[in-house]
């Protein structure tokens, strides 16, 4: 039997293979069949070959019609067996073959056998023809797919070079091309290591690990790049190189930008986001004027503009400093606090700019950076601005300009990085008038405004700041936990409070410390606090106290049956602990 190359083939995977083009079933005939049999079926289906298969499907030979003329023209008889006139040696195919071997066949089919001399089908010139525009369309999809690939490849900004496992250039793109000043075509098989300066494809090759987000210095600038090896069957045949971004300040400004858009996305229009709602959280206090306070941070803290705080001694300005400091795309860096009340006019110059060395006659050795130098990439906080002298409130208006500070003594100006937070509890509009404060410095840094009531004009959050601050000194000072009694908690939500949560901080921190057992009553109350409590004031407070508590009620009832009675959830949507909801819900006569 002549065989067509059988098993000889080492044929690419997407060519066609005739196991998948043959015809399965073919007519046949049997060894014993007459030659009038064959004749009939050849006739009948209008084909010019008839393959011969014993009971066992084997394959014995074929019947052409060539073969059956000739034996008219010797004048055979048509009975005659076949088997005694079948073409034994006639050429047959392989299923696994590739359909190219069958072309330029003689017999108009080829019977398909396989290696245990089974007769699986034939391949007819149809089959030939329906195999090749198959194989055709294929390799034009792939003529058409790899093209695309080109296009995708040189139109990408990032750069992107493949190289074999010899390290040989296969493809390289036009932007990598640009940045180091070489064309594609004139560096695609080369070695790599010939072309691009420290690169570590030949390490990726032979280790087969990735590499991402490495930073490899080229023609001086820091690139951010990939390598990642390309495996087939779990063998490295190359690699892939990437050069991520033009340069590291970008990554860090795309960095930001997605820092700022998740936290815009995750708030959802204004939802505050974790960290927010955990710095936020550490500010006590629910009431109407809080809550305004505490959105007004969390929206300054989105943009690097001036804020200015104002408000009473005492009424947390430098605590929500903090927190805008720590919500804010400066908190990586530091937070520098300067007192402009507490330094003595001649040395705040020097504090705040720094001064060079020699530059008057105590001038340390080098020289001293100053706070605004101090604080680059983070925030400076200018407690006490209107206590700044007038000759320094037109000095620090340059920088505030012009983010450009100029050490005392000094020839070398510096630009720096900072965010600038300034507080007061003076009113600055009244200083202008009189001519104390400079109105251009004013206007500089009264661009985010966040004035802070004073604790008696939101007297709902006396309860809670109470609360907390009790839970909290008795947790620093190890002490089991002590309870206000309802009078006592009475007296001190009316009393004025005028040195605001700073006093009342100090009076919880005292009551803590000073009480015996685990109940603090009226008479542990400073006499201050328990003599303004009087029948009388009493009186008018508890009117407005029972329309507070109803207004609480309220607003705890609603956010209740928002969140499908949770109260988890409801407490962190209220923006207070837990377990003061639960404090609450018990005052109030909720349970
Ligand atoms: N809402 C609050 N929740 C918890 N603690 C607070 C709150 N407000 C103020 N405090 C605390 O009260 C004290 C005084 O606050 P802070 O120093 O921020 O006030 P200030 O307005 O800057 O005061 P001053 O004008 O006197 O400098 C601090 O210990 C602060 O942590």
């Amino acid at each position: 039997m002549d065989e067509i190359n059988r098993n000889s083939g080492n044929y690419s995977d997407s060519e066609s293979i005739v196991r998948d083009w043959m015809t399965r079933d073919p007519f046949t005939v049997k060894p014993e069949s007459t030659v009038e049999e064959a004749i009939n079926i050849l006739d009948m289906h209008d084909i010019f070959s008839v393959p011969v298969v014993d009971g066992d499907g084997i394959y014995l030979g074929l019947v052409t019609k060539t073969v059956l003329m000739q034996l008219f023209l010797k004048d055979k008889s048509l009975d005659t067996r076949v088997n005694t006139v079948m073409t034994r040696d006639a050429t047959v195919i392989g299923p696994d073959d590739p359909v190219s071997k069958a072309m330029g066949m003689k017999d108009g089919a080829l019977p398909v056998v396989d290696g245990l001399g089974h007769l699986q089908g034939i391949i007819t010139r149809t089959d030939i023809l329906s195999a090749n525009s198959g194989y055709i369309r294929k390799v034009k999809d792939k003529l058409d797919s790899s093209e695309t690939l080109k296009h995708v490849l040189n139109s990408a900004y990032e750069g992107v070079v493949v190289v074999d496992k010899n390290c040989t250039i296969l493809e390289f793109n036009e932007a990598y091309g640009r940045f180091i000043g070489k064309r594609p075509e004139d560096v695609i098989g080369k070695n790599v290591e010939d072309i691009i300066e420290n690169t570590r494809l030949p390490v990726v090759v032979r280790t087969g690990i990735e590499e991402r987000g490495h930073i490899q210095r080229i023609r001086g600038q820091d690139m951010v790049v990939h390598r990642i090896p390309i495996k087939k069957n779990g063998e490295v045949t190359g690699a892939i190189g990437m050069l991520i971004f033009a340069d590291v300040n970008e990554l860090y400004n795309i960095i930001g930008r997605v820092n700022k858009k998740r936290d815009l996305d995750k708030k959802g229009k204004n939802e505050p986001t974790r960290k927010e709602r955990f710095l936020l959280g550490k500010i006590i206090g629910s009431s109407g004027p809080m809550q305004k306070a505490k959105d007004l941070a969390r929206r300054a803290a989105r943009t690097p503009s001036t804020v200015l705080i104002t408000g009473a001694s005492g009424t947390g300005k430098e605590l929500f400093a903090q927190a805008i400091h720590d919500m804010s795309l400066f908190s990586e860096g530091p937070l520098v606090s300067v007192n402009c009340s507490a330094i003595p006019g001649t040395l705040l110059e020097s504090e705040l700019f720094g001064y060079e060395e020699g530059a008057f006659t105590d001038a340390r050795k080098g020289g001293r950076k100053g706070k605004f130098e101090l604080a680059h990439n983070g925030t400076i906080f200018l407690d006490e601005i209107g206590d700044m002298p007038l000759f320094m409130q037109a000095k620090i208006l340059r920088v505030l300009q012009d983010r450009i500070v100029e050490p005392v003594g000094g020839i070398q100006k510096r630009k720096i990085n900072v965010r600038i937070i300034a507080a007061t509890n003076k009113n600055l509009e009244e200083m202008i008038k009189e001519g104390t404060f400079r109105e251009d410095l004013y206007y500089r840094i009264n661009i985010i405004r966040l004035e802070l009531p004073e604790l008696k004009e939101r007297k709902e959050d006396i309860e809670e700041l109470l609360l907390g601050f009790i839970r909290r000194f008795c947790s620093e000072f190890g002490f089991h936990e002590k309870v206000l009694t309802p009078e006592a908690m009475e007296m001190l939500v009316s009393y004025g409070w005028p040195g605001n949560v700073r006093e009342l901080e100090n009076a919880a921190e005292m009551l803590v410390s000073l009480t015996e057992g685990d109940v603090i009553g009226v008479g542990d109350l400073p006499k201050k606090i328990s003599d303004t409590g009087t029948r009388q004031n009493h009186d008018t407070s508890s009117a407005l106290k029972d329309r507070a508590m109803e207004g609480e009620r309220q607003a705890i009832r609603e956010m209740l049956e928002e969140c499908g009675g949770n109260k988890a959830e409801a407490a962190r949507r209220l923006g207070i602990q837990r377990s003061t909801l639960y404090e609450k819900m018990k005052r109030l006569g909720m349970d």
